[in-house]
């Protein structure tokens, strides 16, 4: 990839293929201008210093503890029900825009007195949020022809669903790392009643530097018995003994995975746990000096189940379509390469047997409109790969 035509056409692939994500946090994806829109009005307010917050915001590059210090003003710029709907409806159409088919989007319930949100009404908020999605067939639950879970366009304008792009949406809730046993158990419970609404896993997730493994594991574990699938952030940094006991949990995936050493890494190949890869994140939050140091390398050498995700799309100003360039640009991976990571994700999604047919058929469609626009698609090996999703079914 050294000539800048084979540069745009790399792109122009990982732009143009469907994608998967399946780790991406709600509040880290907050477009920027919908972020300095929300700080204007609260400066206004008076409630905080519009100019600080502003070059906060806009700042590139950021250590690990300046993220959360980052997250603590999201926070406190998005927190009524109605901002979080439209960052939801907003960041449900970000990611279509990337070619995004499935998106697992994961959030932390909030309780905020002052505002009148519990748990429960921030997720309703959530939800809401995917209903008004108006350009885009929004699927957010397995009993998709119920249309109460069906956004309000997928309803009210059937002729034209077929010409809209349909994505799949599964949610996961969040444990924060700074939460009791007793806040995280309310997660838990919260997401078993919420699975009529496409809620399907628990996440584990925040300051990684916070909180003990011993405090979450009543409330993963009643999450797990009850069928609820489970990620965690694992090795964020390093750290030994939690890193073991979060794979002794056999967790159904792990984000991040940068600490793990080598008998970890043998744990971790033995219980198949596939790994989400969030290149940028890693990259901008300096868990590692440069990105080709990444341990992305070996897992892919050693076909290690992975998945390639964002993390914070706004935070880090990243899509998925350029982790994939990234990943490519870095690891010389060709463009079937790229096509095959992207297709294997299915395999790693909480949503079901279902919604991986599904996926299944849409990369199967997929590839055959690959096939008419990239004249080159023969020799990119786009044939093996279409043998590789018919296969799958
Ligand atoms: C940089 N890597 C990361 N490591 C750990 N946790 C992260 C994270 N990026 C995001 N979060 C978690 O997601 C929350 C924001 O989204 P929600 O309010 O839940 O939608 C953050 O407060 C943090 O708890
Ligand atoms: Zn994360």
């Amino acid at each position: 990839m050294e000539r800048g035509g084979d540069v745009a056409e790399m792109k122009e692939w990982c732009r143009s293929i469907p994608k998967i994500e399946l780790h991406a946090h709600l509040n880290g994806c907050i477009r920027d201008s919908t972020l300095l829109e929300l700080a204007k009005v609260l400066g206004e307010k008076g409630i905080i210093n519009f100019a600080d917050v502003e070059h906060v915001i806009r700042k590139c590059g950021r250590s690990l503890s300046e993220c959360f210090q980052l997250f603590d003003l999201f926070h406190i710029l998005a927190t009524d029900h109605g901002t979080i709907s439209r960052i939801t409806k907003e960041v449900v159409e970000d990611f279509a825009a990337d070619e995004v088919v499935y998106l697992e989007l994961r959030t932390t319930p909030k309780n905020n007195e002052t505002k009148g949100m519990t748990k429960r009404s921030y997720m309703k908020a959530v939800i809401d949020g995917l209903r008004s999605v108006d350009a885009l067939n929004v699927l957010f639950s397995n009993s998709s022809e119920r249309t109460e879970n069906i956004s309000r366009s997928t309803q009210n304008n059937y002729a034209n669903c077929m010409e809209r792009k349909t994505i799949y949406i599964r949610l996961l809730l969040s444990i924060d790392r700074r939460e009791t046993t007793i806040a995280a158990m309310e997660t838990v419970c919260l997401a078993l009643e919420m699975r009529e609404f496409g809620v399907v896993g628990i996440d584990l997730s925040g300051n990684p530097i916070v909180g003990e493994w011993n405090t979450f594991l009543p409330a993963l574990k009643y999450a797990k018995e009850q069928g609820l699938s489970v990620t965690l952030h694992c090795g964020e940094v390093s750290n030994k003994k939690e890193i073991q006991e979060m794979l002794d949990f056999v967790p159904e995936r792990i984000g991040h995975a940068c600490f793990l050493d080598k008998d970890d890494w043998e744990k971790a190949r033995v219980l198949h746990i596939p790994v989400e890869i969030c290149l940028t994140s890693n990259l901008r939050t300096e868990r590692l000096s440069t990105i080709d140091l990444h341990h992305f390398a070996n897992l892919h050498k050693g076909n290690h189940p992975l998945v390639l995700c964002t993390d914070d799309t706004g935070l880090f100003s990243t899509t998925l379509s350029n982790e994939y360039y990234l990943a490519a640009a870095t690891f010389g991976l060709d463009q079937k390469d790229v096509l095959r990571l992207a297709t294997n994700a299915i395999e790693f999604v909480f949503g079901g047997s279902e919604v991986k047919k599904a996926l299944r058929g849409i990369f199967g469609d997929s590839a055959r409109k690959l096939a008419e626009v990239f004249p080159s698609w023969k020799s990119l090996g786009g044939e093996d790969v279409k043998l590789q999703i018919k296969s799958l079914r």
